[in-house]
């Protein structure tokens, strides 16, 4: 039997309606029948005709409730889990509200606009006993799990470098402006909080994550940003991580691993679209190496490269990774809150809160070697504050 969960949509804009259609799919089609997801209530802060609006133009079956506040939705005795797709600078006080209103809470990234802020969600879930995950899609996907687990297996040896970069090569006066979330200071925009994140999680999955859990250390970090002449937030961030990869002993020597994370948004990591420029994500080991192609939020294919004269290595291969359900890749981390509500857990194991809050942490240095501020209000850890 199906194990049902009832989502309540905070917001309707681009990121609500791509994850509202992924979650209509039918969970079979990419081999999850132990899961259902049902959306009971939609809500919009601009109006309920926003969010009537976009009941309808999705085709989301009744019943389905029509909310024109936030503080409505969550109320909802009908939900149990609340998405957040609002921008960054809302995330903190808009998880605030649902877990005081006793909702599990999936929460687009980035996480919040700081560590802070990030921290005290996790303690007020673990307080409140409920379910807390920040909405890194890509690492429920097949492929990043394949990934992770050619790594854990040894196929490449120690990982001792890993370079990602999500860049998109925008006209970005023309197509952003000043006021749209991707670089207006007051919704937390810039290129590291957008895309940044998604470089950082390539590093974290590859150099942090497949460590033993006594192994991961944060990280240590150098970095520079550039800001966006127009609005003062980042449009290109470079960040050189060092990771401690093992614990010195007598016979060990201290051991070192490098993450370089990369985000711009106005120079492509793909210029035309068909990765004739290599791979965005290069994951290398002392065996080998793993290339990972698409955009490194949503990847599409990886290669691994046995390195020459290792015993036992194999051929080139090439993994294509696909969307079996026809979505756009969103359904895997819903399953995976579904999964978590069904056992009892609190936080996945695949984005745990202290992965969370590390990362969040190195984006907080990165903003202060590169000077970039937000406004006082969106980095505030005062709760309830109106925005
Ligand atoms: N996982 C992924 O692939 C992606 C994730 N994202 C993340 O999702 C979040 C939202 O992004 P996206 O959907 O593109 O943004 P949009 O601007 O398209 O939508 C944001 C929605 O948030 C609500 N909102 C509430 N307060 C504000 C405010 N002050 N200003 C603007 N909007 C407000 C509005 O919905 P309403 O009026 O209905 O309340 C608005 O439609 C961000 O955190 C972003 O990083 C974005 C794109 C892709
Ligand atoms: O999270 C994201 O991933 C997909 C991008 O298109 C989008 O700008 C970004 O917010």
């Amino acid at each position: 039997m199906a194990h049902t969960i009832r989502w309540g949509i905070m917001a309707t804009g681009w990121i609500a309606t791509t994850f509202v259609r992924d979650l209509l799919k039918d969970p079979k089609a990419r081999n999850a029948p132990d899961i259902s997801h049902q959306i009971t209530a939609v809500a919009s802060s601009s109006s309920q005709e926003k969010a009537t609006q976009f009941i309808s133009t999705l085709n989301i079956p009744p019943p389905c409730t029509a909310y024109a506040t936030y503080t409505d939705l969550v109320a909802d005795p009908n939900v149990d889990v609340i998405y957040v797709a609002t921008p960054h600078s809302h995330h903190f006080q808009n998880v605030m509200l649902a877990l005081h209103a006793g909702k599990h809470v999936l929460c687009e990234k980035a996480f919040t606009v700081n560590a802070a802020q990030a921290k005290i969600l996790v303690e007020t879930a673990r307080e409140k006993g409920l379910f807390l995950m920040e909405a890194v899609w890509t690492r429920f996907f097949p492929l990043s799990v394949q990934v992770r687990d050619i790594i854990q297996s040894g196929e490449i040896g120690e990982v001792l470098r890993t370079v990602a970069d999500t860049s998109f090569g925008d006209d970005v006066e023309g197509k952003w402006g000043t006021t749209h979330r991707m670089v207006n200071p007051d919704l937390a925009g810039g290129a590291l909080l957008d895309l940044g994140i998604y470089s950082l999680t390539w590093v974290f999955q590859t150099l942090y994550h497949t460590l033993p859990k006594s192994q991961r250390k944060p990280p240590t970090v150098t970095s520079q940003m550039t800001p966006y002449h127009l609005t003062g937030a980042d449009e290109s961030t470079t960040i050189l991580l060092t990771f401690p990869t093992s614990t010195p002993s007598n016979d060990k020597p201290p051991r070192m691993s490098h993450g370089i994370a990369m985000t711009n948004i106005r120079v492509s990591g793909d210029p035309d679209e068909q990765g004739t420029s290599g791979p965005n994500i290069r994951i290398q080991g002392t065996k080998g190496e793993i290339q990972v192609f698409g955009y490194p939020f949503r990847p599409t294919k990886y290669r691994v490269i046995p390195k020459k004269g290792v015993e036992g290595a194999g051929e080139v291969r090439d993994v294509e990774c696909g969307f079996p359900d026809g979505g756009h890749g969103m359904a895997w981390e819903a399953d995976e809150v579904a999964r978590c509500l069904r056992d009892g857990k609190v936080e996945s194991e695949g984005m745990s809160w202290e992965e969370s809050i590390v990362i969040m942490e190195v984006m907080d240095e990165v903003r202060r070697q590169g000077g970039l501020v937000y406004p006082a209000k969106i980095e505030s850890t005062e709760y309830p504050l109106e925005l």
